[in-house]
């Protein structure tokens, strides 16, 4: 089993759903040529990071974008994995992963755990308390945002019931862009998956972010890597090489349990 993954790098309008809308659509049609299982988008790509606009930009219950990539999904029989929206929800406005397949059905929804201070996340947005598993083409999945990855322990967490790929989505700035590569690399090493991760470009009031959307094998191997502009990035993933690594090395076997203090 293969995956063929469109990763959409883009720069997002701020605070203008609309015109991301349609740049998002018109990336689905771009992106059809490769025949993709699966299309990537960034973090927060509907809105960008306009936080305090949030009451009047927040999708209400995130329901305008599932019928909308809904529809894209069922149009390119592609499953996606729709980057994050600000969901509007009874308590709050929550960082939304989510995930459609190709019968345009919504199988997963995850909330970002873990939000970012240094950005004024827990100011404007709830924390997610679930997790980010989920099936496409009968593949277990994991799905994380942005800061997420800076937990090795939650990642961990997504990996122990043989989850061979690890999707990541994002808008992290440019000043940390070598962090964000080497996290990257090392959740790919160290759980022995591929990583399939998507970061936007261009700059909002507040930051500038570094692109370098990426897609890791389960070696630590670079199967694709785009620079710092807009781009779709393409790349296979082979769930047998997950396997071949996990018999070279086997690590899920030898973990020590009983001396880790988690
Ligand atoms: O951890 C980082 O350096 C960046 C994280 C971030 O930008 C985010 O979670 O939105």
């Amino acid at each position: 089993m293969s995956f063929q993954v469109a990763i959409v790098q883009m720069d997002i309008a701020f605070g203008n759903p609309e015109a991301n809308f349609q740049y998002v659509k018109d990336r689905f049609q771009q992106a059809e040529s490769n025949k993709p299982d699966v299309i990537l988008l960034p973090e927060l790509w509907s809105t960008g990071y306009d936080l305090t606009r949030l009451d009047k930009i927040a999708d209400p219950d995130g329901e305008k974008t599932v019928d909308f990539i809904s529809q894209l999904a069922k149009k390119y029989q592609v499953n996606v994995v729709a980057g994050s929206i600000a969901k509007a929800t009874d308590k709050g406005v929550s960082n939304t992963m989510l995930v459609i397949n190709r019968d345009g059905e919504l199988v997963k929804e995850y909330s970002k755990a873990h939000l970012f201070r240094l950005m004024s996340e827990e100011k404007f947005l709830i924390e997610g308390n679930g997790d980010g598993l989920f099936q496409l083409d009968g593949e277990l999945c994991a799905g994380v945002i942005c800061y997420d990855i800076r937990f090795p322990e939650w990642i961990r967490t997504h990996m122990l019931d043989d989850t061979k790929v690890l999707f990541v989505v994002a808008e992290w700035p440019k000043p940390r862009i070598d962090h964000w590569r080497a996290l990257l690399i090392s959740r790919a090493i160290e759980n022995q998956c591929y990583v399939v991760a998507c970061n936007r470009v261009g700059s909002d009031p507040n930051n500038e972010f570094g692109g370098h959307s990426i897609i890791v094998g389960p070696w630590g191997q670079i199967v694709a890597e785009a620079q710092d502009e807009e781009m779709i990035l393409t790349g296979e993933i082979d769930f047998a090489e997950v396997d071949k690594v996990r018999k070279t090395i086997p690590i899920f076997t030898d973990r020590r349990t009983e001396l880790y203090k988690l």
